[in-house]
């Protein structure tokens, strides 16, 4: 069981990411801390993905560090390594706004085809590694027993030899969340992951995430528009708007900070002196009325 605590896990130090023009990212630093839950956040356009897309390997930043700190003490420079490296050394696992799952593939397969590199090593890289290795065949029934544990988990066990593709969408988005989980991530990266979910599937979500917090060596950092979901399972806050942060903080600071209500209303200062003398007008007029 993962006990809480405040060292970070992630730290995104003075990251800048342009598109020719065009800055998506603008000088951004945060800290993720370890076995916490981390939302970015900020309205349509805002520079989280490309954040995420950094962070991955898919992207390198124009400037900027990224670091990952294993409990061990280990530390991967993430600007400088590949992306499947990231994955597999670094241990950054990742789901995406689209869902990616092998659809025509059953349940089960996907949760197998996730474990695929480990099961590479077992083989030895050889085909008569697989085939006749008893190494490989431990490997294998533990990658099965992962996999089936996982989807006790996500609720999906009834489902395993089903397609994939036949799943409805809520079910569809906690296998994805399997998935990555079966890489045994240090760090997982959930880019909307209640897209398109109904308030009882986004309630399912936050129970399964805060699940997964607390009873695994993992941290997360999640983009999500639903703030039912942010603000109900997240331990702190980072805003952005127009590539750069302009909030850090608690979900109950970041809630009450102006710049995070005019961000998201778009309120500007011309209305908003139009709208006190419109106040005060309707409050006058009903002081007449009195
Ligand atoms: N590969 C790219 N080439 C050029 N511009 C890009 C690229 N990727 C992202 N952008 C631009 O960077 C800006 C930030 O986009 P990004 O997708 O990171 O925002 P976002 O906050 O994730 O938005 P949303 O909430 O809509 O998904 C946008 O103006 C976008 O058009």
């Amino acid at each position: 069981m993962a006990t809480a605590n405040t060292t970070p896990v992630l730290s995104v130090e003075h990251v800048t990411m342009r598109f020719g023009g065009l800055t998506a990212v603008s000088d951004l630093s945060f800290v993720a801390n370890r076995n916490e839950i981390t939302a970015l956040i900020g309205p349509n356009g805002a520079g989280k993905t490309t954040v995420f897309n950094c962070i991955t390997g898919f992207y390198k930043p124009t400037e900027g560090k990224i670091a990952l700190r294993h409990a061990d003490g280990k530390e991967f420079l993430l600007e400088r390594m590949d992306d499947f490296k990231i994955a597999q050394h670094a241990k950054v696992a990742r789901t995406f706004q689209n869902i990616r799952l092998f659809s025509g593939m059953t349940v089960l397969e996907n949760l197998m085809v996730a474990q695929h590199n480990k099961l590479m090593v077992a083989s030895g890289y050889t085909i008569a590694g697989v085939l006749g290795s008893g190494h490989y065949r431990r490997a294998e029934r533990d990658a099965i027993e992962l996999a089936k544990a996982w989807l006790e988990k996500v609720r999906l066990i009834d489902r395993a030899d089903d397609p994939a593709g036949d799943l409805p969408y809520g079910d569809q988005r906690r296998l994805e969340i399997a998935r990555a989980m079966c890489t045994d991530p240090r760090l997982l990266c959930l880019d909307e992951p209640a897209a398109g979910l109904n308030p009882r599937e986004s309630e399912e979500l936050n129970k399964l995430l805060r699940a997964i917090r607390s009873e695994n060596d993992v941290s997360i950092l999640l983009i999500e528009h639903d703030m039912s979901v942010v603000m109900g399972i997240s331990d702190h806050i980072v805003v952005l708007d127009y590539g750069q942060k302009i909030s850090d903080g608690t979900p109950h600071h970041v809630k009450n900070d102006p710049a995070v209500i005019r961000a998201y209303l778009g309120v500007d200062e011309e209305e908003e002196e139009k709208d006190a003398l419109a106040a005060k007008a309707v409050a006058e007029a009903l002081g007449d009325q009195a």
